[in-house]
């Protein structure tokens, strides 16, 4: 039998980060070795013989922590949000000079979040209108969500392949925000409730016709299966991987 797969997870502390530990501590083939909260030394990281890291802080030191990774040859799979092109495009650039470390970085881990999208690239270029709802907990502490953005982005490039113009919209603001954010010409929405965890809802538009797509995470196990996913492939992925559609066989 193979060794178990050590793993580190940062921000265990945390709703994310608490779920992620006991996931971990249960499933088989992955052994937990080491849980880091802020103010810990990452160094403990290596220190413990990780040799993966699981992420689930704040975007402000994501990225930060992503680096420090990989020059220390640790694979990272990454929920933290915050991520843009650009600060993806370090990341993709400093693992050019890290031959064989892989790093995941996925706005969504839930299956059924995955899909979601997946269905909604494969509808985009069918509907005229498309806006997006993203629905969450109001301690959350980012808006968009991560998952609103790359739903939204999926959904914009795959309307521009299709040809298609901008979305209808006559509407002129009487206030700012009223229409939601855009997201490459894709309008998002942000609403925070209590007693909401996470859900998304992709609203498309022909006449006559409206098609609902949904998704609800109830609970934040919703989003293990994906991270221990990610945890077991990390290591055969070398170089950055966006999103999970790739390890679930969805295409981009
Ligand atoms: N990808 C997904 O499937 C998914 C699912 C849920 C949440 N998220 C994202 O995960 C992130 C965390 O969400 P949450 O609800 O668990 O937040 P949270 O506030 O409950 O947890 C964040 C934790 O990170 C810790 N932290 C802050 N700075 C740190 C540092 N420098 N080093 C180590 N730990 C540090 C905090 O003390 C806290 O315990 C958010 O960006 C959220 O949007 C992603
Ligand atoms: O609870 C959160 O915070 C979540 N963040 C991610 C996002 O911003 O898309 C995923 C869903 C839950």
């Amino acid at each position: 039998m193979s060794e178990p797969i050590r793993v580190a997870v940062l921000g265990a502390s945390g709703r994310m980060g608490a779920t992620t530990v006991r996931a971990v501590q249960e499933a088989e083939g992955v052994e937990l070795v080491a849980a880091l909260d802020a103010g810990d030394d990452l160094r403990a990281v290596t220190d413990a013989g990780a040799h993966v890291a699981v992420d689930f802080t704040v975007p402000s030191v994501t990225e930060e922590h992503v680096h420090r990774l990989v020059d220390a040859g640790v694979h990272a799979v990454v929920g933290t949000t915050g991520w843009d092109d650009v600060s993806l495009g370090r990341v993709r650039d400093h693992l050019t000079r890290a031959p064989g470390v892989g790093v995941v970085v996925a706005p969504n881990f839930a299956l059924g979040a995955v899909l979601s999208m997946a269905f909604a690239r494969q509808a985009a270029r069918w509907f005229e209108s498309v806006e997006v709802v993203e629905l969450h907990h109001p301690d959350k502490v980012d808006a968009p969500s991560g998952t609103a953005r790359h739903t939204a982005q999926g959904i914009a490039r795959a309307r521009a392949a299709a040809g298609l113009g901008p979305v209808p919209d006559a509407t002129t603001q009487s206030l700012d925000g009223a229409r939601g954010a855009d997201v490459d010409g894709v309008r998002v929405h942000a609403v925070r409730l209590r007693g909401l965890v996470a859900h998304e809802e992709i609203l498309l538009g022909n006449p006559g016709e409206m098609l609902t797509i949904r998704h609800d995470s109830f609970d934040r196990v919703s989003f293990m299966p994906g991270v221990l996913l990610a945890v077991r492939r990390v290591a055969d992925r070398p170089g950055l991987t966006v999103g999970l559609e790739d390890l679930l066989d969805l295409g981009a």
